[in-house]
């Protein structure tokens, strides 16, 4: 099988089984996937747990490859978390840290060209943010250090990126800026893009394949045509929505009330 997928996961906080013996995937490469469903239904989890972050059972594959058997610095490079937190507000110029980032796994990646700082100088200008390269991180907003921390992450040039709300910060330009850019990166380094989503109607018009998740348990998986409907909005989400077409065509998700 290609892409990324998971195999018989089970991941457990104490005694509290949060997944249990669960099986998802494949993330195809070249696309953007979502992970969806209401809060504590396991997102974060099942992504740090395919990162390889913290106690869990199963497989984690990528393509023939088990990454479970790898290193956590040898898994780090080849499947990048980035987390829900906000990159730290250390005293650094953002161009320090985009280095420092480069560096954090070990290896530079061969396939980056020339100079390391013209990389990263080229990774802050796709997400227009060449201009903070020698400000301080802990004197930037909220949203500029998300940012920032997208610019590391694909800097890293990894194999899969799994971002935890990495819109989360982002005013409503920046949302769809940054769906734009992780479609083209996804697309022209045939990587496997996965990212915890709650806004439905940037899932359903900006992803390619959508995996709902509720207390733990996979509700549908598929395309988001086929995944967002108002049945599964109900049986996930307790409300009462509908999917539209808007006056150009294209689809979004409307929510009449609670269940
Ligand atoms: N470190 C932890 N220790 C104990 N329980 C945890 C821990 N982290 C998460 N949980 C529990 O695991 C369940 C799943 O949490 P998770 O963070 O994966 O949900 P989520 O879908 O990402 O939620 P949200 O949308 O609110 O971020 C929740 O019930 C949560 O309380």
């Amino acid at each position: 099988m290609d892409g990324l997928y998971c195999e018989h996961m089970t991941v457990r906080y104490g005694r509290r089984t949060v997944l249990d013996n669960i099986s998802v995937g494949p993330f195809p490469h070249g696309q953007v996937s979502a992970l969806l469903g209401p809060n504590g239904s396991g997102k974060s989890t099942l992504l740090r747990a395919m990162a390889g972050l913290g106690e869990a059972t199963g497989r984690v594959m990528l393509g023939a490859d088990d990454l479970t058997r790898l290193s956590l610095a040898g898994r780090t490079r080849r499947c990048l978390y980035l987390p829900q937190a906000l990159p730290a507000m250390v005293h650094l110029q953002v161009l320090e840290s985009m280095l420092a980032a480069q560096h954090a796994t070990g290896v530079v990646p061969s396939d980056v060209q020339g100079d390391e700082i013209d990389a990263a100088l080229h990774m802050l200008d796709v997400f227009g943010i060449a201009h903070l390269s020698m400000r301080y991180m802990d004197e930037l907003s909220g949203g500029q250090r998300q940012l920032v921390g997208l610019a590391q992450a694909l800097g890293r040039h990894p194999d899969a990126l799994l971002l935890d709300e990495p819109l989360s910060a982002l005013d409503l330009h920046h949302q769809f800026a940054v769906m734009e850019i992780l479609r083209r990166e996804t697309a022209a380094r045939q990587i496997v893009t996965v990212m915890v989503l709650h806004d439905l109607n940037i899932a359903v018009r900006m992803t390619d394949y959508d995996v709902i998740l509720r207390e733990g348990r996979i509700i549908a998986a598929g395309t988001p045509q086929a995944v967002i409907t108002p049945e599964t909005l109900g049986q996930t989400y307790d409300i009462v929505a509908r999917v539209e077409k808007c006056s150009r065509g294209l689809p979004h998700v409307m929510v009449d009330g609670l269940c």
